[in-house]
């Protein structure tokens, strides 16, 4: 192979050892040298320096910024003693931070500092450094930032202000920060105000609703620029441009967890510095061709939608009243009479029961990405004899249901880890339908215990998945408009006499749908899912951290 030629390579002193230090093939990496053994190891990175070599993708540099020496210099926060003898002879110093992996998929931004023997030599390295990191064009440099003050445990602020603010600025990235005043004002504004030339992506800080509302504004945006009718459920959509980044601040946050791995502030925003990307497919709900919402996690009718409605009336309990309202949800065991029809998807790669997991870089995603650069180029006329084709594969399912889940990803959250569905992809196009037929509530309670372990949620009589790109459902006491008026009169009776008998079996006609956390109006309902329509500054799952892989060792 090549020898790539060296960008930079000097001899620095790194807590008061030197290091060769080499800048090449986009990799800042530094090794001990061998006068190295002979000085005493004083600390090092994240306090203990292992005699080794260590590198960092310059993709992973965060910032670098030239140092003020001090016989004593500061680093991760601790004061550490420089021996005179070092400050004297290495009197410059510049600093990198860094992404650096902790446990499960968390990540962190680690400081180290090199000594150099003059300034000329420091400002070579910065300067290197910084136009490496020039060449990077998909990090982002002025984002558009929403915080919902009221998600979760209302923190949305603070962990924005102490967590990320700080890292945005340290990474040199410019924001306009809106702090929404109350529900819809993100959406709105994205909607029609927002001037999106400005920004290279837009930032959500609360829970899955705050990221429902970005989307529905950005997506209806490019819709009308587009001149495309949403109202249409025929209508293919046109994909967003601009990227989303999540900072989880809400009460599930299932759609961070399950495109990141962990629900954690720091990690989300280095994602978003890094400019990662990471594309979604999302759902498109209607009734009889309006449309209603769409949805990129959870659309759950039945058994969520019912712990949704009820949670609302305790949203002053904060994440905690999913937890009550599940158990009621679960005590009361209604179950919902209707049709479901639904479109499999056959020319995909994976099965709802395969076992693979989607992580980043996944070949499933990746394969449906290819047919969809494919698909662009077919002309109408092949559309409408695909349309035929379709008109033949529908199934069709009549049952009473305890629950009717479409999860379009995982739905991994910290309830649940492996998700609703643990084998369904972010963006292959589909969505995993699960029914799961009325059935004893001990039965039910095996499948809700098998969420949170190892078994498959899946293998019980009673439960089925399918793999769709389409579904309808219709419930057996459908509604008409006027239904609807009648419904909404009668509904007060009917959840007054549920509320008192919980266990007197008095189910309410239909339930609700959860969508991503919102409460639809309607229960019958066509969905539709739209290959990668949104991107997000994430990657997926990382299969394994970096120092873990042997092609790229951090320590060896
Ligand atoms: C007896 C043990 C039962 C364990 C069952 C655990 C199953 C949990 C699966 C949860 C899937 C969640 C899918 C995501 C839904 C969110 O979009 C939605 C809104 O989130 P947010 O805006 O952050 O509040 N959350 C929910 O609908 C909560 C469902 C909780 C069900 C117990
Ligand atoms: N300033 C605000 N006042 C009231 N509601 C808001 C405000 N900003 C956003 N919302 C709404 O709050 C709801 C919940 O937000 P979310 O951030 O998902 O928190 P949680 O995860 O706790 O539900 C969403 O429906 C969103 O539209
Ligand atoms: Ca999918």
């Amino acid at each position: 192979m090549e020898k790539q030629p060296k960008l930079l390579s000097s001899q620095l002193l790194l807590k008061n050892r030197l290091f060769e230090v080499t800048l090449q093939r986009a990799t800042l990496s530094w090794k001990d040298t061998p006068a190295a053994g002979r000085r005493r190891a004083s600390g090092g990175i994240n306090g203990t320096l292992k005699v080794g070599s260590y590198c960092v993708p310059v993709s992973e540099i965060i910032a670098v910024r030239e140092t003020e020496v001090d016989s004593r210099t500061k680093d991760d926060g601790r004061w550490q003693k420089m021996s005179q003898a070092s400050a004297g002879t290495h009197p410059f110093a510049f600093t990198v931070s860094y992404v650096d992996r902790g446990s499960r998929h968390r990540w962190r931004c680690s400081d180290v500092t090199f000594h150099c023997p003059d300034g000329a030599l420091c400002h070579q390295w910065v300067q290197t450094i910084k136009e490496q990191l020039l060449l990077l064009t998909n990090r982002p440099k002025h984002l558009l930032v929403y915080i919902n003050p009221f998600g979760g445990k209302q923190q949305g602020k603070r962990i924005y202000e102490q967590k990320v603010a700080p890292l945005f600025s340290r990474a040199s990235i410019s924001t306009d920060v809106i702090v929404t005043e109350r529900a819809n004002h993100a959406r709105d504004h994205l909607r029609t105000d927002a001037d999106l030339k400005k920004y290279d992506g837009v930032v959500c800080v609360g829970g899955d609703g705050m990221f429902s509302e970005v989307i529905h504004g950005l997506i209806s945006r490019t819709q009308r620029e587009a001149g495309v009718d949403e109202n249409c459920p025929e209508e293919k959509l046109v994909p967003c441009d601009l990227r989303i980044g999540i900072i989880p601040a809400g009460s599930t946050d299932c759609i961070c967890y399950a495109t990141v791995g962990v629900n954690d502030p720091i990690t989300s925003a280095l994602h978003i510095i890094v400019g990662d990307s990471q594309a979604l497919d999302v759902c498109s709900v209607h009734h009889n061709s309006t449309f209603l919402r769409y949805s990129v996690s959870l659309l759950g009718y039945g058994f969520y939608g019912d712990v949704l409605t009820d949670s609302e009336r305790k949203r002053w309990m904060g994440p905690a009243r999913y937890d009550i309202s599940g158990l009621k949800t679960f005590l009361t065991h209604n179950y919902y009479e209707g049709t479901v029809s639904f479109l499999p998807a056959t020319d995909i790669l994976g099965t709802p029961r395969d076992k693979t997991k989607c992580r980043a870089g996944c070949y499933v995603c990746q394969d449906s990405e290819w047919r969809l650069s494919e698909d662009k180029q077919l002309c109408k006329l092949d559309e409408d004899v695909l349309d035929q084709e379709e008109d033949g594969r529908w199934q069709v399912i009549r049952s009473k249901f305890l629950a009717i889940n479409a999860a379009s990803m995982s739905c991994a959250c910290p309830r649940s880890p492996k998700g609703l569905s643990p084998a369904a992809h972010l963006a292959d196009g589909t969505a995993d339908l699960i029914l799961v037929r009325k059935c004893s509530r001990l039965d039910f309670l095996r499948h809700l215990l098998r969420h949170t372990s190892k078994d498959d949620q899946f293998d019980l009589a009673f439960v089925e998945v399918h793999r769709v790109r389409r579904f309808r459902f219709t419930p057996k006491h459908c509604e008409s408009d006027s239904e609807l008026d009648l419904k909404e009169s009668g509904k007060k009776l009917f959840s007054h006499i549920c509320r008192d008998h919980p266990a007197c079996g008095c189910a309410t006609v239909n339930s609700n749908w959860n969508c991503d956390g919102e409460i639809l109006q309607h229960a019958a309902i066509e969905v539709r899912v739209h290959c990668q329509l949104v991107k997000l500054f994430a990657r997926g799952i990382e299969e394994l951290p970096v120092f873990e892989d042997p092609c790229c060792p951090s320590a060896i």
